[in-house]
Order: structure tokens, then C-alpha cells, then sequence
């Protein structure tokens, strides 16, 4: 399957973009071939698909189910109970309304920690998205929980594998430190290397946790789980990393974790707001992430970037903090890396992932500084997504699913979740 993208604004100038089954195979000057699908890229500009490398997809139906609350509180008295309730078919119909939001938003990879695996691979699959998904693990320090967690974390690695399908791989995902015993934790490193697969974990969100681990095992959360060789020979991606001390941050660089910050998420829940300039002054790997729906409560991925661009300037009053090609490298070569996919750029070689966005939108004009629209003005409404080397989205309509339904069914599942 060959598809060409004629004289499209990629890379700094206007070229085409050959693509080969899943591969961008040539950029540059390509003479239209028989049996190539045309794209004509004329008004349009080209960039890499977004990486979103913290979700919990499913909880697209709990939006707006409980705001303003801080979040143990939150997690507590709403959304644990709420998801009690879940089954396969629920976390199914939930995913496919965040697939059809995230592309919709050009968002073509995410970073997934829920339940129910069956249903959110059923659901991506069909999709056309790719995604790293892991089941997210709680033994609330019970040993009875933790064998079970152990065995269910098991079971879903290798459900995803026989798989077979190249754009879903597995992942761990033990919740965080104050709901996983160190029991778990040392499994879930032992597993990490076994299956070579990386570790997906909340870290140091609020200071009621922080204050909690520092209570119960006498360090802060990233101290006390390097103690025990938690974060060696494995690639973790940590989830907000709000609050960190400097010896934290001295080990997340150490140990060559990838951050996920989640701006809005964290601004929501008043959970506070990384310290991104210290972390992107070690050099640190960092990435964005929206969270759950239940506390951002979108998935459009640019208003991450855009959040991440502006939130620093103002607490360090340096307007120079962060700038829009940093911000958008958040949202893509560093969550490629993150991933471990050849994604997040448009380079021969790399994976065909990649969002045409249609320049005639007010807020793109004058085609002045198209880095700079993207991250401060864009409001993500992209117009064509390929992932994989598959045509996904054509001038804004999806081809993989049914959008009606997907509305449809969302509301079904939200009254049984509400009931
Ligand atoms: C995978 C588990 O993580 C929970 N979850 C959702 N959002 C957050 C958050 N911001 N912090 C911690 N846990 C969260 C989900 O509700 C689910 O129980
Ligand atoms: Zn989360």
C-alpha cells in the first residue's frame, strides 16, 4: 500500500511524503506512481502524530462525573465506587469514545494504565490508533491482592503479545507507591526485565501521599522505591512528579525515567505544579500526559502543550521557560522515546504516524510562525490522521468507526455507571 502526500508544508518547507506500508519511506520531490493513493497536502501542513503517555482511557465516561474535589477524596468517594461497576463492554464503548476524541485531536499513540485490557485492544484495534496498555495494578499492601494482582498482570502481558498486532504492545502499571506494597513493586521489576517491557506508575501527585509514604517507610516516595532497586535495569515512565526534592530529581535522571506531566490534571485536582524547568535542566526526559477525563476532563493533547509552554513562564516569571518547540517536543520525539517507538518526527525510516492539519483556520493565520500557532494558538481540530501507514481520518472524518454509535452507546454506558 503506497500513499503520497504531494506538496505538503512539512519540515520547514513544502515537499511530499512518501509512505510504505507502515514506514515513511522518502521525503522530498516524488512523481505520482499508478498505484498510489494521492493525498493533495497543498493547503495543508504536516507534523508527526501526538504521543499522549499517560491516560486511562476508559474514563471518558466518567467525565465531569465529580469535579473539584481534591484528589483521595476524588478517588475515594467517586471514582473507586464508580468503577466497581466496570465490565469489558463498559471500558470497550469508553475507549472508542476517547479513540475517536484523540484522533479527532491528532493524537495517534497513548500511554494506557485501566482495566478490563480485552476491551481497550478490541477497541484500538479497531480504531487503527496504537497504544501501549497496562493493567493497572492496586494491592492496597494485601497479600491475598497482590498474588492476584501479580497473575492478572501476567495474563494481560501475554493476552497483549498473542495479540500479535504491531501497534499494541503491554506494559505494567502498578497504580502508585501509597496503593502497591514493595512486594508488588519487586515483582513488577522482575517482570519488567523478564518481558523487557517498560513500567507505567503515578509518582509524588500531592503531598498527602508524599506525607503518607514518608510516614509509613521514612523516605519520599522516588527514595524509598530506589532503596529497593525498583526503578534499576528497566525504563519507567513516572506519571506527574509534582513534588520532588532534589535528591528525587537527581534519581529520576540517574535512572533515566521519563516523566509524564500532566498539567491540567494536576491544576485540576489542585495537586500543585511540576518543577519542568529543574527536570528539563538535568536533561530529564519529559512528555505529556492529560490524565483520566475524569480530571482534565478532555484529551486534546494541545491544550497540554500549550498549558506546558505558558504554566512555567509564570511561576518562574522568566517568559523564556519553555519554549514552543520544547513544549511541542514534549508531545512527541520525547514521548517516541519514552514509548520506545520510532515515531514523534517525519524522518525517512520512521514510523508513518503523522496529522495534516488544514491551514485555513483563523487561528493559523497569517502562516506566520506555524511552531509558534501550534502551540499557542491551535485549538487541535486536525483535518487528516495516518497511523501506521492506514488512512484513519479524511478532512475530519473518521473512517475506522462509527462516531454515532460510539455517542450513542458512551450514553448507555454512563447510565449503568451512574445507576
Ligand atoms: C488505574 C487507576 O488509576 C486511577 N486514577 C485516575 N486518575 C488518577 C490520578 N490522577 N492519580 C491517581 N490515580 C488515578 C483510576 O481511577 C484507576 O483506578
Ligand atoms: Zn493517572
Amino acid at each position: 500500500m503506497l500513499i503520497l502526500i504531494k506538496n505538503v508544508y512539512v519540515n520547514g518547507k513544502r515537499q511530499d511524503i512518501l509512505i510504505e506500508d507502515n514506514i515513511i519511506k522518502k521525503i522530498g520531490e516524488i512523481k505520482k506512481e499508478e498505484e498510489m493513493e494521492i493525498i493533495d497536502g497543498t493547503k495543508k501542513i504536516a507534523i508527526p502524530g501526538l504521543i499522549n503517555t499517560h491516560t486511562h482511557i476508559p474514563m471518558t465516561l466518567f467525565r465531569g462525573v465529580a469535579d473539584d474535589l481534591p484528589l483521595m477524596e476524588w478517588l475515594n468517594n467517586h471514582i473507586w465506587k464508580m468503577e466497581a461497576k466496570l465490565n469489558e463492554e463498559i471500558v470497550y464503548w469508553g475507549t472508542l469514545l476517547g479513540c475517536v476524541e484523540m484522533i479527532k485531536t491528532g493524537t495517534t499513540t497513548f500511554n494506557d494504565m485501566y482495566f478490563f485490557l480485552e476491551g481497550i485492544a478490541k477497541a484500538v484495534d479497531e480504531s487503527g490508533m496504537r497504544a501501549v496498555l497496562a493493567y493497572g495494578m492496586i494491592d492496597l499492601f494485601d497479600e491475598e491482592k497482590r498474588e492476584k494482582e501479580i497473575k492478572n498482570a501476567e495474563k494481560y502481558i501475554n493476552y497483549i503479545k498473542d495479540l500479535n498486532n504491531r501497534r499494541i504492545t503491554p506494559a505494567l502499571g502498578p497504580h502508585a507507591p501509597y496503593t502497591c506494597s514493595k512486594e508488588l513493586l519487586l515483582e513488577v521489576n522482575k517482570l519488567a526485565k523478564k518481558y523487557k517491557i517498560p513500567i507505567h506508575i503515578h509518582m509524588n501527585e500531592t503531598l498527602d501521599e508524599i506525607k503518607m509514604i514518608k510516614e509509613k517507610f521514612g523516605k519520599e516516595p522516588f527514595l524509598y522505591l530506589n532503596e529497593f532497586g525498583f526503578f534499576d535495569g528497566v525504563d519507567v515512565i513516572a506519571a506527574h512528579c509534582v513534588h520532588l526534592s532534589e535528591e528525587e530529581i537527581k534519581i529520576i535522571k540517574e535512572k533515566n525515567i521519563s516523566v509524564s506531566h500532566n498539567p491540567i490534571s494536576n491544576l485540576k485536582l489542585a495537586s500543585g505544579i511540576a518543577p519542568i524547568p529543574k527536570l528539563l535542566n538535568e536533561g530529564i526526559n519529559t512528555t505529556l500526559g492529560t490524565d483520566g477525563c475524569g480530571s482534565n476532563n478532555n484529551l486534546n493533547l494541545f491544550e497540554e502543550i500549550k498549558c506546558s509552554a505558558i504554566l512555567h513562564k509564570g511561576t518562574t516569571l522568566d517568559p523564556t521557560i519553555v519554549k514552543a518547540e520544547e513544549a511541542f517536543n514534549f508531545a512527541t520525539k520525547n514521548g517516541a522515546k519514552a514509548l520506545n517507538v520510532k515515531a514523534g518526527d517525519i524522518r525517512e525510516g520512521y514510523l508513518a504516524d503523522l496529522v495534516l492539519i488544514n491551514v485555513n483556520k483563523p487561528q493559523l493565520r497569517p502562516i506566520s510562525n506555524i511552531k509558534s500557532h501550534l502551540v499557542y494558538s491551535f485549538n487541535g481540530c486536525v483535518d487528516d490522521v495516518i497511523i501506521d501507514g492506514k488512512i484513519v481520518m479524511r478532512e475530519g472524518d473518521i473512517i475506522t468507526l462509527d462516531e454515532e454509535e460510539i455517542y450513542e452507546k458512551a450514553e448507555e454506558m454512563y447510565a449503568i455507571l451512574s445507576a
